[in-house]
């Protein structure tokens, strides 16, 4: 991995917009090229953690019994369901499973968590198989619901009475759901606020344990603590003399953007990470809904180029925030080897809990170690930033409780989740010494799972954009390629094509990606008018050739790729039988697509 300097306390914002290969990614210690290259080697090793182990694809949470704290229905401020306007104006004309109600609820089975006797009594089966007989849930199911003063975020098992649900991850991706507008937009709004640094420190409890469990003394809110976080926002949004503003833009349907800036002082470091934490989460959600993207109108799922270049391309700060975010969570996994290997994944299945172990082990051994990715020891090293470190735990909590006004329940799943992934990771990488665990907080279930899921999620979006930007060169190229060969009529008919693709026609976008295995053209791409009978003959003849020498050519291919694929699936068995778990398959048996036929 290239090295260099970070940015240190004081300094100016660095340049975030240049996103050449070789550039190192602002505040960190890699450039591009390395964090991409790395990707492409543990992206497989965490898509098969996220979805082949029972501990990292289940993620329990308190979904509905928390109320958003920081607004309600009858000032305006809506931040329910019902409010969560869609991108469709009329979606009555819709088939009912493509309305964003619909893809935004959540799927798969869902289980209360176990009160602590059905814990100790039925350890083997405490969720009596609601989540589905294959699942082994001694390794879902957390048995240690205390929380740390040192957390980042809000536990979700804040308030005793509420346990939450533990729900799938493999069951609800996150992808397109229609949620947006106002509900989504005033959310976005206050968590940025969050970022208002230059404020004196808010009144937050320092042990960060809930101070109420059971009852509310305070009417509305869960407990203290949430009556805390609602009055601490409240003031935040008043002092800035902005929430009339705001709402008044929002009702008008103005772009939040226009509003005159939040006061955001951005000359020290720390304050600089959390925004760049913040809109590095913003950008890499934005990925997932472009490249799994309802098309609403056909009902085809696939990537939306034009969401892509409306929401990313053209913000490469964003792009950058996403790297930064990897980098960032990339150092605190490889910080945690040494925890890691002393923890108990699954206590009531030996094989699973080894085989989870060894795959989180080989990831973590697969990152570079030390801080060549990342140095989070140059932050909160100034005197004036020590204050900060509180600071700075205590607006994660808050953007972690805005979740709760999340009018989307996919939505809510994976912004908790992220939220607290990212606030596992600041954790780990300010509390935990990568040499000595013992005084290591503890690390809880539900923030190792989070954990692990964000990098996914930001691995995810790396590999994403790589495609995104493949796409947008293909088209350019093509482009570029094609006017100077066309007569005049034809250029306006491309330009036409080009500026189709480029408005929000989701349809080119939304086909499935084509292999390029070097396939020769099929396509009968000549005018017949401008040729002779015989010049018509032989391109007919020409095509029938190519294609015959092509299957020929697959068939001759046959015999090696049945061997590989047999070597693959022994390697595959061999680390199944070591108690690793296998990797994901490089090759599938599927139906022919129409475009192949
Ligand atoms: C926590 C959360 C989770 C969500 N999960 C999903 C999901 O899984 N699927 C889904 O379809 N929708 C999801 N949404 C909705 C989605 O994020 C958008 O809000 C929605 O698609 C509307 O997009 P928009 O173009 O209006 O701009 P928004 O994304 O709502 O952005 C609002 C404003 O913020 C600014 N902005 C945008 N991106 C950035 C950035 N990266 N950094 C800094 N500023 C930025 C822009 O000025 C923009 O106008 C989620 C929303 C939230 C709050």
């Amino acid at each position: 991995a290239s090295h260099a300097t970070p940015s240190k306390s004081k300094s100016a914002p660095p340049n975030v917009c240049d996103l050449s290969p070789g550039a190192i990614v602002s505040d960190t210690c890699a450039s591009y090229n390395t964090l991409e290259q790395l990707n492409e080697a543990i992206h497989p090793y965490l898509q098969s953690i996220t979805q082949n182990t029972d501990f990292f694809s289940h993620y329990r949470l308190s979904l509905y019994s928390k109320k958003c704290p920081f607004w309600d229905d009858e000032n305006g401020m809506c931040g329910n369901v019902a409010c969560a306007v869609n991108t469709l104006e009329n979606e009555e004309d819709i088939p009912l499973v493509w309305r964003a109600k619909e893809l935004g609820k959540l799927e798969g089975p869902t289980a209360q968590h176990p009160g602590k006797k059905q814990q100790r009594e039925e350890r083997k089966r405490p969720l009596h198989g609601s989540l589905g007989e294959n699942v082994d849930e001694s390794c879902v199911v957390e048995y240690d619901d205390e929380c740390d003063e040192r957390d980042y975020c809000v536990p979700d098992d804040e308030s005793a009475t509420v346990k939450g649900d533990y729900v799938s991850l493999v069951e609800n991706p996150e992808r397109f759901t229609g949620y947006g507008s106002v509900g989504a937009q005033q959310v976005w709004e206050a968590i940025y606020r969050e970022n208002c640094f230059s404020k004196p420190p808010k009144v937050v409890p320092a042990s960060g344990k809930s101070s109420a469990p059971g009852g509310s003394p305070f009417g509305g809110f869960g407990n203290q603590q949430q009556m805390q976080a609602a009055n601490q926002l409240k003031n935040v949004i008043q002092e800035q003399g902005k929430k009339q503003m705001v709402q008044a833009a929002i009702a008008h349907g103005t772009p939040v953007e226009h509003l005159a800036p939040v006061e955001f002082d951005d000359t020290c470091l720390e304050k600089r990470v959390f925004h760049r934490v913040i809109s590095g989460m913003h950008a890499s959600i934005s990925t997932h809904l472009c490249w799994d993207y309802l098309n609403q109108t056909t009902g085809q799922w696939g990537p939306n180029l034009a969401c892509y270049e409306q929401r990313l391309h053209d913000y490469p700060e964003r792009i950058s925030n996403i790297y930064f975010n990897y980098a960032l969570v990339m150092r605190a996994v490889g910080k945690i080897k040494q925890h890691i290997s002393d923890y108990s994944f699954c206590s009531e299945d030996p094989e699973q809990d080894l085989r989870t172990k060894n795959s989180v082990l080989r990831l973590a051994s697969a990152l570079p170690s030390g801080p060549e990715i990342f140095d989070e020891t140059v932050m909160f090293q100034d005197p004036d930033t020590v204050m900060l470190k509180e600071d700075f735990r205590n607006r994660f909590r808050n953007v972690s409780r805005i979740m709760d006004c999340v009018g989307c329940d996919k939505c809510r799943l994976w912004g908790k989740l992220q939220t607290n992934g990212y606030g596992t990771a600041l954790k780990v990488l300010f509390e935990f010494d990568e040499n000595d665990s013992s005084k290591d907080p503890p690390l809880r279930r539900t923030e190792l799972v989070a954990l692990i899921n964000t990098m996914d999620r930001l691995s995810h979006s790396l590999s994403a954009i790589k495609e995104f930007r493949r796409m947008i060169d293909e088209r350019e190229g093509v482009s570029k390629l094609a006017v100077p060969a066309l007569p005049e009529t034809d250029k306006g008919v491309l330009k036409t094509k080009l500026a189709l693709e480029d408005s929000n026609e989701v349809n080119k976008a939304t086909e499935p990606k084509k292999e390029n295995d070097g396939m020769p053209d099929f396509k009968r791409n000549w005018d017949a008018s401008e040729m002779t009978m015989w010049q018509e003959v032989m391109a007919e003849y020409y095509l029938v050739q190519r294609t015959f020498w092509y299957v020929l050519y697959q068939w001759t291919q046959l015999p090696g790729r049945f061997t590989k694929i047999f070597i693959f699936e022994m390697e595959r068995l061999y680390n199944w039988w070591l108690g690793m778990v296998p990797g994901p398959r490089s090759w599938e048996i599927r139906i022919p697509r129409r475009d192949e036929l």
